[in-house]
């Protein structure tokens, strides 16, 4: 093939290989995977949502996909954290951008539903890369229809479960209230992890419980550590089939200055990175990282961290499909 791929000794066809192609050559897909139309049935895919018209401060996650993939060039194949091969286990392709409107949320929305539930047909599970965080409806949706009421882990500095901003209600401080309202969470099983920073009111906190949410706060992972966090997270969510919502401003705004609603005193990389590791116990059905607006990041910052997010996920949910496949 034109860009070198590597093939494994598993049949998996993995990244444009490094010692033939510099890693800094080529059209950036994620990681320099091969595209979807490349290879046969892909078991994962990552996409591009490139929207943000659901924003209600510093705009710019439109350009999230192309940032992240040009700062994921680096990834390598191995995964020694949790000794997994991505690559190798499960074939990942990147399948482009889902390109929607501007002009209407509902619309847009509409149209990413539609076309998640097409690439995820047969089964294949979908690491979606925001866009801003009015995507997890769209994604919720799709995700429902196959597995019924869902638990989600939502790592971010925000509840994303207000009501509705000048009267829009579908928009990214609301994308769990809506999926609750709608019926698609299982309301026992959904957390927030990293919450912080001012909210309207108290209110905000009963009405985010009703929804089903509970919450690792920020404060409280610096006071009872990662794997106390951990322990919590992962009873919390069971055996149910769990969907994983990163937003990179999760993230302290040392570590992810490029965002939108940037919120002091947040977790390190190292934090979030372990935490996700540790999501092999679950059933990870599928997960989307958004937010990332590059014009405010400096040196590649958001970028490489939401990658190496991205990569993390990828890792839990290519190790499961080769166990599944076993
Ligand atoms: N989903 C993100 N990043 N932010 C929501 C902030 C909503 C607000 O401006 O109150
Ligand atoms: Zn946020
Ligand atoms: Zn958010």
């Amino acid at each position: 093939m034109a860009e070198n791929y590597v093939t494994y000794d598993t049949g998996k066809v993995g990244p444009a290989d490094a010692s033939i192609s510099p890693r800094y050559a080529g059209i950036a897909t994620f990681a320099r995977l091969p595209r979807i139309e490349e290879v046969p049935n892909p078991d994962i895919a990552v996409v591009g949502v490139p929207f943000d018209s659901g924003v209600s401060y510093r705009p710019g996650a439109r350009f999230g996909p192309a940032h992240v993939r040009e700062s994921s060039r680096l990834l390598r194949p191995y995964n020694p954290a949790t000794g997994v091969a991505p690559f190798a286990s499960a074939q990942i392709v990147d399948a482009g951008d889902i390109a929607v409107t501007p002009y209407n949320n509902h619309d847009a929305m509409a149209a990413v539903e539609q076309a998640a539930n097409e690439l995820r047909a047969g089964g294949r599970k979908l690491l979606t890369i925001g866009g801003d965080h009015t995507v997890a409806l769209p994604n919720l949706r799709s995700v429902y229809k196959d597995h019924g009421e869902i638990a989600v882990i939502h790592f971010d500095a925000h509840l994303d479960t207000w009501d509705t901003y000048f009267g829009e209600d579908t928009n990214h401080g609301t994308p769990f209230r809506r999926a609750s309202e709608e019926g698609l969470l299982d309301l026992e099983r959904c957390l927030h992890v990293g919450i912080r920073g001012p909210l309207y009111g108290e209110q905000d906190l009963r009405d985010d419980e009703r929804l089903g949410f509970a919450i690792i706060s920020s404060v409280e992972i610096e006071n009872e550590g990662v794997p106390s966090a951990i322990e919590r997270m992962l009873k919390r969510v069971g055996d149910r089939p769990v969907y994983i919502s990163v937003d990179i401003d999760v993230l302290d705004p040392a570590h992810a200055p490029g965002t939108g609603t940037p919120e002091a005193g947040g977790m390190t990389s190292r934090e979030l990175l372990r935490m996700l590791r540790a999501l092999g116990a679950c059933n990870v059905v599928g997960a989307e990282v958004v937010e990332v607006a590059p014009a405010y990041d400096h040196a590649q910052l958001t970028g490489i961290a939401a990658a190496h997010v991205s990569y993390e996920l990828l890792s839990v949910m290519a190790a499961h499909t080769a166990a599944a496949a076993e």
